[in-house]
């Protein structure tokens, strides 16, 4: 069996551009970094998600299309079933997980690698705004559900702390890293 690596962490903390970042290295190594579905608009800046209609996504859960699905943010998300035939092909699958989902995706891949992408407060804002994707009021929201999840606090020793406050090279290499040491 592969592992499954859910990569989680506020809105705007950088873990849409840092999949993308490792990706090359990855898939090198033969991971499978996911393609969510998401009822998004196609153009809305941001990941290349596959872009569904809220009944097209309800059609989809339903027939059986995802291995994960969660809803946030006034939108839907979905991964694809295909994960599982991939990692029992002995594959490794990234995904871009939901902090909120975490518990649920732990129940269905008891062996994932669990990573929790940080980033100071102060800058965290400013990266959500300079990244435009969404209005102010939607900003706002997202930093406000931050308050549900408290990881400083947190007991779970399996939940593995990236810090991405700063230099973004660095947490590449160190998510690269993870990646290595739960393979040896
Ligand atoms: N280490 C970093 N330093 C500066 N800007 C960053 C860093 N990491 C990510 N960003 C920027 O922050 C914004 C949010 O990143 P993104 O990958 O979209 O986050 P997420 O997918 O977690 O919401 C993007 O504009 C991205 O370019
Ligand atoms: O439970 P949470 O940890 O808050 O996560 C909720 C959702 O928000 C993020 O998606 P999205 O790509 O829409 O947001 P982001 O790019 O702004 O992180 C994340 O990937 C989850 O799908």
């Amino acid at each position: 069996m592969g592992t499954l690596i859910y990569l989680i962490g506020p809105s705007g903390s950088g873990k849409d551009s840092l999949l993308q970042a490792a990706r090359p290295a990855l898939e090198a190594q033969g991971c499978h970094i996911v393609r969510r579905v998401i009822t998004r608009s196609a153009e809305a800046v941001g990941e290349e998600a596959e872009a569904v209609s809220p009944e097209q996504f309800d059609r989809m859960e339903a027939v059986g299309a995802f291995a994960m699905s969660w809803r946030a943010n006034g939108l839907a998300y979905g991964i694809p079933v295909q994960i599982n035939d991939w990692l029992a092909a002995g594959h490794d699958v990234l995904v871009n997980g939901s902090r909120a989902y975490l518990p649920e995706a732990r129940r269905r891949y008891p062996n994932m690698l669990a990573i929790l992408l940080m980033v100071d407060p102060a800058v965290l804002r400013q990266r959500l705004l300079a990244r435009g994707r969404e209005s102010v009021a939607e900003i706002d929201a997202r930093l406000a559900r931050n308050g549900q999840f408290q990881p400083e606090g947190d007991e779970d020793q399996s939940l593995h702390l990236l810090d991405n406050s700063s230099h973004f090279e660095r947490t590449v290499a160190e998510l690269l890293d993870l990646i290595a040491q739960q393979r040896r």
